[in-house]
């Protein structure tokens, strides 16, 4: 069997399901809403598995499932080296979202990364801290300031409401995920010009694992040439 990681729930999960639908494979959850087993129509040899799109880089990494969906970014956090790990077999087109740095909308004089790493410099002379980053995103942000040149920063982390820390003052910047850009806009933050650290989307990853048997890979053949990839 080829175990397919899918998310579980959302819109994720129901544009999957429809990606999939409109490539001749049915995708569905099996069972009550609140059950997280699936059926799958139009290949055999395929299972679906229903998990939470942050788990399912881990779990294609561990090789408790062969193939995963989950957006791009999600990949490259959880997975160190991500790509030696798993690689991507299609974008899906959809689940789209940046991942950026923004700063207050006062903040006139920042409105790039150099301005920032001027102003974390300041920042750290007169208060005695470094400049706090609130984010979920902690290996992504490292190695987009590593590589931009921007040390002087401390992050801080922050699973949710991202955007709030800096009302409540537990930071002055943050790296979050933003489509609209409203929530960003509402609580007053302006993302900078050169801030897009990463442009995310659903994704169709394989696992890289060396363990598979012929049959699998036999299966992930006849699963490409029926998805058209
Ligand atoms: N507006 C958006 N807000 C948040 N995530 C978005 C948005 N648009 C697309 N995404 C993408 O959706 C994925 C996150 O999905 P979801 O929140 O279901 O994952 P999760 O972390 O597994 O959630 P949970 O832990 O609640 O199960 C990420 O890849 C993210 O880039
Ligand atoms: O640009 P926008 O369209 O306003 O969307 C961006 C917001 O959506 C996400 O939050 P979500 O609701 O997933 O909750 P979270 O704060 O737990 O991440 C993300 O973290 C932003 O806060």
């Amino acid at each position: 069997m080829l175990k397919l990681g899918v998310p579980s729930k959302g819109r994720l999960m129901e544009k999957t399901f429809d990606w999939f639908g409109a490539r001749g494979i049915g995708l569905r959850k099996s069972g009550s809403d609140r059950e997280y087993a699936g059926a799958v129509e139009g290949i055999d040899g395929v299972e679906l598995v229903l998990l939470s799109a942050g788990e399912i880089p881990r779990e294609l990494a561990a090789g408790n499932i062969h193939l995963g969906v989950t957006g791009s970014d999600l990949v490259r956090e959880k997975l160190a080296n991500w790509n030696a790990q798993v690689s991507e077999l299609a974008s899906m087109g959809f689940g789209g979202a940046d991942l950026i740095i923004a700063v207050p909308q006062v903040w006139v004089d920042v409105s790039t990364l150099d301005d920032l790493d001027a102003a974390a410099a300041a920042f750290r002379r007169t208060h005695g801290f470094r400049l706090r980053i609130a984010t979920k995103y902690h290996r992504l942000v490292r190695d987009f300031m590593r590589e931009q040149g921007v040390a002087d920063y401390q992050l801080v982390d922050s699973q949710g409401a991202t955007e709030g820390t800096v009302k409540n003052e537990t930071a002055e910047a943050i790296a979050d995920i933003t489509s609209t850009g409203e929530t960003l806009r509402a609580n007053g933050l302006k993302i900078l010009d050169d801030g897009l650290i990463h442009a995310s989307q659903a994704t169709l990853f394989r696992g890289r694992r060396r363990d598979w048997s012929d049959a699998q890979r036999a299966q992930l053949k006849t699963l490409q040439m029926v998805l058209g990839l």
